[in-house]
This record gives structure tokens, sequence and C-alpha cells, in this order.
């Protein structure tokens, strides 16, 4: 399947280092005992030859994207239905799909122009799946990993990633253990928060009594969370060489004047006020690549992507990027620091839009994270001192927004942090 045709530079780099779409859309189980021909089989949950605690789920959690623009449509009703990302209230069932239905034609073009879809699937099934690799290795304690991938608003979804593991044994009477890690480096409450409620649900719904909705404590999959890790040494260090490299294309007399423009996602000003604790999390991420490159460079975190009428935080991308220009600062470099892969926003928005649009040949961007080898090794030390460590999520996970008023919230983090007490049976 040419999701990237026709390429732009980025995407052909992206398509270049990957295996092709066919080769990764079915995750392949990171032990061979784990497969019999072409067919996947359920992993013994019972104890591993070589280790005492395995095997382990690796759930990679991340928002999805559609992969062909007859997706988009679902895509952006699932994604509009979302109270957690979107609040419409009581109408939310009613206005949600109408909204959606009106933005799919406009959003099927952008994703067109792009090369048919959002690549982050294919990019999710290789990290996950090359970080279980790693993993089986640096924590043969823990293995075999074997691994998942569990998107809110796209195709694989929570329920459908649920059912496989149930299928693998991992649940179902076993008590099998699963780690749910969120791709998204910096934690927001529409976002992470989003999506562990929604793991929170189709447990409940999957593995609850069917009468009373009880949860057997013992045979069901014990969950923990990697909820964040804004200022991982290895997201660090890849981000800066991606950096490094990108400078590495101006000639020297102008490299040391480029400034530089880390690009987030933004928030709409309610849920920052609500005390979301992402933008300070991506200014973290940014201030820790600054540092790793010596505080050389002029530098701005600036946020992309608003969408709707109300306000969202700024200073928006597009309006930095030609106030510079205006200003006669023509090189910039765009580095995308809250997406690990690409999708619409990079692809599209930075790339078409942005970049397009301010026709100077000196703004450019910072590739994505995609399949880079020191970003997947960061995964993996990421997830080892996870499994290592015993605990069921960070201490900042369990403290609620200041503004926060979801039993959602409330019951999601009161069930991922009441986990610790079945983990010990995991750890080493
Ligand atoms: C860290 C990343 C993201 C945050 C934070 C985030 C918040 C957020 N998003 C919306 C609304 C939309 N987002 C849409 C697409 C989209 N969003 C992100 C990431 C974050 N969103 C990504 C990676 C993508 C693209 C997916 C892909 O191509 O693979 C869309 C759909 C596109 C569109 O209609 O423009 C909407 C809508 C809100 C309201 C919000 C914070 C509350
Ligand atoms: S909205 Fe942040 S904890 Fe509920
Ligand atoms: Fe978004």
């Amino acid at each position: 399947m040419a999701l990237c045709t026709p390429l732009t530079n980025a995407c052909k780099r992206a398509t270049a280092s990957v295996p092709s779409a066919s080769a990764t859309s079915v995750l392949k189980p990171c032990s061979s005992r784990w497969r019999r021909g072409n067919a996947t089989v359920a992993p013994p949950v019972t104890q591993d030859a070589t280790s005492s605690k395995g095997p382990t789920a690796m759930v990679f959690m991340n928002m999805g994207g559609p992969s062909t623009t007859d997706e988009v449509g679902d895509f952006l009703s699932r994604l509009f239905a979302d109270a957690d990302l979107i609040p419409l209230g009581r109408l939310q069932s009613y206005v949600g799909p109408l909204i959606a239905r009106r933005r799919t034609p406009k959003i099927q073009k952008q994703y067109a122009e792009i090369g048919g879809g959002s690549p982050i699937r294919k990019w999710s099934e290789y990290q996950a799946a090359q970080m279980c690799m790693i993993l089986d290795k640096t924590s043969p304690e823990t293995a075999p990993h074997k691994p998942y991938v569990a998107f809110r608003y796209a195709d694989p979804l929570t329920e459908e990633m649920y059912g496989k593991l149930i299928e693998d044994g991992f649940g179902a009477g076993k008590g099998g253990r699963a780690v749910a890690f969120t791709q998204y480096p910096q934690y927001s409450c529409s976002t992470t928060g989003s999506s562990l409620n929604e793991l929170w649900k189709w447990r409940n719904r999957l593995e609850g009594k069917r009468a009373t909705g009880e949860v057997d404590p013992e045979g069901s999959i014990k969950w923990s969370v990697i909820d964040r890790w804004p200022i991982h040494s290895g997201l660090v260090e890849a981000s800066a060489q991606n950096i490094e490299k990108t400078l590495a294309t101006y000639p020297k007399g102008r490299r040391d004047n480029v400034v530089l423009l880390f690009s987030a996602h933004s928030l709409p000003m309610s849920v920052v006020n609500r005390g979301d604790p992402y933008p300070a999390e991506v200014a973290a991420t940014v201030y820790a690549v600054m540092q790793r490159l010596g505080m050389k460079h002029q530098y701005r975190l600036v946020w992309q992507s608003q969408v709707g009428p109300q306000p969202w935080l700024g200073a928006q991308t597009s309006d930095t990027v030609e106030s510079l220009i205006k200003k006669g600062q023509t090189d910039l470099i765009l580095i995308p620091i809250a997406f690990t892969s690409d999708h619409i926003e990079t692809l599209y928005e930075l790339d078409k839009e942005i970049i397009g649009e301010a026709e100077q040949e000196g703004v450019r961007r910072v590739e994505s994270l995609n399949g880079n080898p020191v970003f997947i090794k960061a995964l993996a030390d990421i997830a080892k001192a996870h499994l290592q460590s015993g605990s069921a999520c960070s201490p900042q996970m369990t403290l609620r927004c200041p503004g926060c008023v979801s039993e959602r919230c409330l019951a999601q983090k009161e069930f991922f942090a009441g986990q610790a007490k079945h983990l010990s049976a995991f750890s080493q």
C-alpha cells in the first residue's frame, strides 16, 4: 500500500527506513515461540523457561489516524464523540457527529495530499515490535514481551486490542501482566488521559461479570502505566541529533544564526486553565533538548493545529514563522516536539501549509522520530526501568487537575493506582 505518494521529503525518508505497511500491519510476537506458520498462537501465560515473570504485553497507546481517506469520517466521528478531548455537554452525541460530518471532506483532502492516509499505524506497530525485540534481550526477567497497539480514534481501537489480549491468554482467569505505554511523551488529560479512560472502560466491559460488572481481581489482567517521559535522555538525544542533522544542511556561515522553533499541538485555554500538565511538560522537553544542544541557538516553543473558534494556547506556529520572516529571520527550523511519528500535523500542516507557504529555502523541518533507532532504544530503556520499578504509574498521574470535575478521571486513576498491590507477583 503506497501511503506516501506523492512523497514529501520527510515522507520519502520515512518510507525508506520502515518495512512496508503490509509487513507491519499484523503485529508479530517478539518471540518466535509464538508463531506457527503465519498464524499467531496464544502465548503461554505460564512462566517462561528463561524467565520467571513473563510474558508481558506492551500496549502502545496513541490517538491514531485514518490509514485511508475512506476512514476519515469514522476517525473524526470518534474524535468529536470524545468528551475528554472535546467536551460538548449533553449535546455531544448529537453535535459531535454533525461537526465530524461537516469537517470530513476538508480533512479527507488533507490526507489525500499526504499520500492517502496517516502513517501513524505503520510507525506505531514498527516501534512497538522493535522495542519488544530489544526488551527481550535487556529484560529477560519479564520476557517474552508482546507488542500491541491501541488507538483512541482509529483501528486498532482499544476494544480490539483488549480482545486480542484476552485471546492471547493474558486475562480470562490467567491474571497476566500488561503495560499501557503512552506514546505521547508529555501528559495531557485530553490525550493520554483520554486513552486511559477508554482502557479502563473496556477493561470493565470485557473483564467484568455480565450481570454485576464486578471484575475477578486475581484472574483479570494486571495493568501498569508508563504515563509520561518528557525528559528521558534517549528522547532528548534522538531529538537533538535530528536537529543537528538539519542544522548541518545550512552553510556554515548561516548555521549559528538559525532560530529553532519547537512546535507542539496546542490546547484550548479552557484545558490549560483547568491545570493540564501538558504545556509545562512540553516546555520541559524543549529545555532539556536545548541544554543538550548547549543553548547555542535562539529558540521558541510555539503551538500549532488549533481547531474551532475558542481561544487556544499561543503563540501560533504559523504566525510566528510569518512574523520572524517579516523581521528578516528567514533561517528557521521547525521541530515537532510532541509527536513521535509523522501524521497530518507534520506532513500537511508544517510541510505544506507553513513551510510551503513561507516560500523561503531557509525554513526547514526536522524529521519526526519514526523509526529512529536511538528513539526506539529509548522506548526500550523507559519500559525496562518501568518493569523493574514495580510501580503502577507515576505519582504525578494520581493527582487530578485542579479544575477536574470528571468522575471518569477519578475512577480511572483510582483503578490504575490500585493495581500496585497486584504487581509484586511480577517484580524481581
Ligand atoms: C500531543 C498531541 C495532541 C494534543 C495535545 C491534542 C489535543 C487536541 N486535539 C484536538 C482536536 C483535533 N486533533 C486532531 C488531529 C490530531 N491531533 C493530534 C495530536 C494532539 N491533539 C494528532 C497527532 C492529530 C492527527 C492524527 C493523524 O494524522 O495521525 C483533529 C483532527 C484533524 C482536524 O479535524 O483538524 C482534531 C479535530 C483538541 C480539541 C485537543 C485538545 C483538547
Ligand atoms: S481533567 Fe485532568 S485529571 Fe481530570
Ligand atoms: Fe489534536
